[in-house]
């Protein structure tokens, strides 16, 4: 079960297998040290190795399918994910999007199962309408930030935390898009957000698990001065 404050490591598809499993080795050393909520997310082909090799971190699918039982040939249902043990499922993210309706169905299931949902959106609108659907996590995430290591203006930030907890206060809210060091990560969860999480910084980091170390260090920092 996902705990604020939390932060997400998300590699896309930048890491080799080597790499990934390096990262989750951290990642679960540095979750269990500061006693922290640390989500690694992975693709579909590695995330039953990475529930067995990890004890301390929510190990989280970056991608889901909406499956008609048993239909859908090469589709990948919440389902087939709650049966290999993955915590999380991220899903609608701006390089994999999802048709609302099947948004829908999908966190719909995914609360019937009682596994924990991330929901990414792009624009106040999308917050809105995604906040109806109960979701675990809303992640907010301007499109055009992503990878360009600017984050979301402050502003944007605080409008959407308080809009989607206007709407249902136990929504967490993620924000992310350019995130990429300590002073990144104090300001956002500062700014009254659950939870943020990086791609590009963990990629082109020389040392990943100094740099893990900061965002956590910058997260329970904000947490404790509050
Ligand atoms: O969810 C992660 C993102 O798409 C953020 O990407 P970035 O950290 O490279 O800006």
């Amino acid at each position: 079960m996902i705990k604020k404050p939390f932060l997400v490591i998300n590699p896309k598809n930048y890491f080799n297998q080597k790499e990934l499993y390096e990262m989750a080795s951290i990642a679960d050393k540095l979750a269990e040290e500061y006693n922290v909520t640390l989500i690694l997310t992975g693709p579909f082909t590695e995330l039953y190795n990475l529930k067995k090799k990890t004890k301390n971190i929510l190990i989280a699918s970056q991608h889901v399918d909406s499956v008609p039982e048993g239909t859908g040939m090469g589709k990948v249902s919440p389902k087939a994910l709650k049966e290999i043990g993955v915590d999380v499922i991220v899903m609608n993210h701006a390089e994999n999007r999802l048709y609302f309706s099947d948004i829908i169905a999908v966190v719909k299931e995914c609360n019937d199962l009682n596994i924990d949902t991330v929901v990414c959106c792009d624009s106040i609108l999308e917050a809105k309408a995604l906040a109806l659907l109960d979701p675990t996590v809303i992640l907010c995430e301007p499109t055009e930030l992503i990878g360009t290591g600017q984050t979301s203006d402050l502003s944007y930030v605080k409008e959407t935390n308080k809009l989607i907890r206007s709407i249902s206060p136990n929504i967490l809210v993620e924000q992310a898009a350019g995130v990429k060091n300590y002073e990144d990560v104090y300001k956002i969860i500062k700014a009254g957000s659950d939870g943020t999480g990086a791609t590009s910084a963990f990629v082109n980091a020389e040392d990943r698990e100094a740099l893990l170390r900061e965002m956590i260090e910058a997260m329970i920092d904000a947490v404790k001065e509050d």
